[in-house]
């Protein structure tokens, strides 16, 4: 359970914060008065470390948007709450519009305070969020109408408060509050507002979740529908095979839903505190938008940018787990020897490859791939490393780049989207997407967002979904999306 009721030993009360946060909010005040355009102020402070679920979960309540991160790479943390600055940006260019927006708002930033060197990497103000599989369709837009109707096909923006920590690291959290002045704003005005924000979600003592031991007392009563059902699915895979075995793409990924309407709200703090515990190994993500919340604990990750070196994972070929050690290192053999599996794994590690050489100076696959052992799967797993990074290129240049990879769409990509844009018959939403954070320098980290639901009150779409290639077998493939929606099941309570 999250450390309820941590005293959070909140330093900003005192005059000289108060004095020096108005500093910044003056000084952003007078450029955004002498450019004429809105500037981001950003005040850093230092304080002890909190439980990232306990702080998001009482945040959220007093925020419209927000975002929880635990990263599996440096076990930083970050809970972003409210919405400082708005950089969203739609359609096909959605990802280049929004690195641009971030360019030049973070150009001329004021920051002040007392920030946190020992972070690993994403100091300063940082830009959060992430994208959904795919561009809404175009006429779509123009009509007003989202193509993913639950949340926007894309939700990029600069906290209010952001607060990173690093468990095990340092002891301290840093409290960064952000604002943009326009150049009508009233400096002392921003500076009181955000110091009222921070009291609400940082409050001396952080309350008891009221749901969260109600919740682990028996599992909820809900109707559960499989989108499409077991059987239609299973054609498709059949006909993604045809497709294949006819020369039409090498390998495509298919996905489904599962839709969940239970007998009460679903406990999302809850849910996280589960997922932490079972998938320590995994990257926790929630992203809250109005009423729908998004949230998974993924194993992969897109791309992580930091001291001139980016890393992108190709992870893909999936066996269950054995219930023995004997049997689980059977299973991890038939993973590694198995030609049709290395051959998925492979269409998505040579993508990486070729997609990582023009930006970075050199590539590396390592002696790859390894076995990625999760509670309820294995995955062959590759790490594809490019040092030497050219000052300029920022981590939205990759994710542009590599969203969606062949582990989540196919290849060709073109080929392989298209047929699915015409026969999943899925509305993928974010799964599939990608969500983290840029910080400044355009250092940063992108989850691949999968092994994640949907949620809104009392409802949950569940999703999961398997590469398919010449050999795939259609029975094989479902029993994979039943052991992948596995941990999203239990932390919902549905299992
Ligand atoms: C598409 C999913 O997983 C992806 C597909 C995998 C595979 O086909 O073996 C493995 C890991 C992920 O890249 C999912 O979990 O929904």
């Amino acid at each position: 359970m999250p450390a309820l009721s941590e005293a959070t030993a909140l330093p900003l009360l005192g005059h000289a914060s108060h004095d020096d946060l108005l500093d910044v909010c003056r000084r952003a005040a007078r450029t955004a008065q002498s450019q004429q355009r809105p500037v981001l102020a950003s005040w850093a402070t230092r304080l002890r470390h909190i439980d990232p679920i306990a702080l998001w979960s009482h945040g959220r309540t007093r925020t419209d948007r927000s975002l929880l991160w635990r990263s599996a790479w440096d076990r930083s943390s970050l809970v972003a709450l409210g919405t400082a600055h708005d950089l969203t940006e739609r359609g096909e260019d959605r990802i280049p519009a929004t690195r641009a927006s971030w360019e030049q708002l973070i150009c001329d930033a004021v920051t002040g305070g007392q920030h946190d060197e020992a972070l690993p990497t994403g100091q300063g103000p940082l830009l959060v969020g992430g994208f959904s599989f795919a561009a809404a369709d175009a006429a779509a837009t123009a009509a007003g109408v989202s193509a993913t109707a639950d949340l926007p096909e894309a939700l990029m923006w600069v906290p209010s408060l952001q607060i990173r920590g690093s468990a095990g690291l340092t002891p301290m959290a840093e409290l960064r509050l952000n604002a943009v002045l326009h150049p009508e704003d009233d400096p002392e005005q921003t500076a009181k507002t955000l110091i009222h924000l921070a009291e609400e979600c940082l409050p001396e003592r952080l309350a008891p979740h009221p749901e969260a031991s109600s919740s682990l007392h028996g599992s909820l009563s809900s109707a559960v529908r499989d989108l499409p059902s077991a059987q239609q699915w299973k054609r498709l895979v059949g006909q993604a095979v045809d497709r294949i075995r006819a020369g039409a793409f090498e390998k495509v990924v298919l996905a489904r839903e599962v839709r969940v309407s239970a007998d009460r709200p679903f406990d999302l703090p809850a849910a996280l505190e589960r997922l932490s515990r079972t998938y320590p190994d995994a990257t926790l993500f929630a992203v809250e938008h109005g009423a729908h919340t998004f949230f998974g604990a993924t194993p992969e990750f897109l791309v992580r940018l930091g001291g001139g070196t980016v890393r992108a994972l190709g992870l893909a070929g999936t066996i269950p787990r054995g219930s023995t050690p004997g049997l689980d290192a059977e299973l991890e053999e038939q993973l590694t020897g198995s030609t049709k599996i290395r051959h998925e794994h492979d269409v998505v590690v040579r993508m990486l490859v070729d997609a990582l050489r023009p930006m970075s100076g050199h590539v590396d696959t390592g002696t790859g791939p390894n076995v990625l052992k999760l509670a309820n799967v294995q995955h062959l797993a590759t790490v594809v490393e490019g040092r030497d990074v050219p000052q300029g290129l920022g981590i939205l240049h990759f994710v542009e780049r590599l969203h969606p990879t062949p582990a989540l769409g196919g290849h060709p990509r073109e080929e392989a989207l298209s047929w699915l844009q015409h026969n999943e018959g899925l509305e993928r939403g974010w799964y599939a997407g990608t969500v983290g954070w840029s910080d400044a320098l355009g250092q940063g980290e992108f989850a691949v967002a999968i092994r994640c639901a949907l949620v809104r009150d009392n409802t949950a779409s569940l999703y999961a979904g398997c590469g398919i290639v010449a050999d795939s077998d259609p029975q094989d493939e479902y029993e994979e999306t039943v052991a992948k929606l596995r941990p999203m099941r239990q932390a919902l309570g549905l299992e």
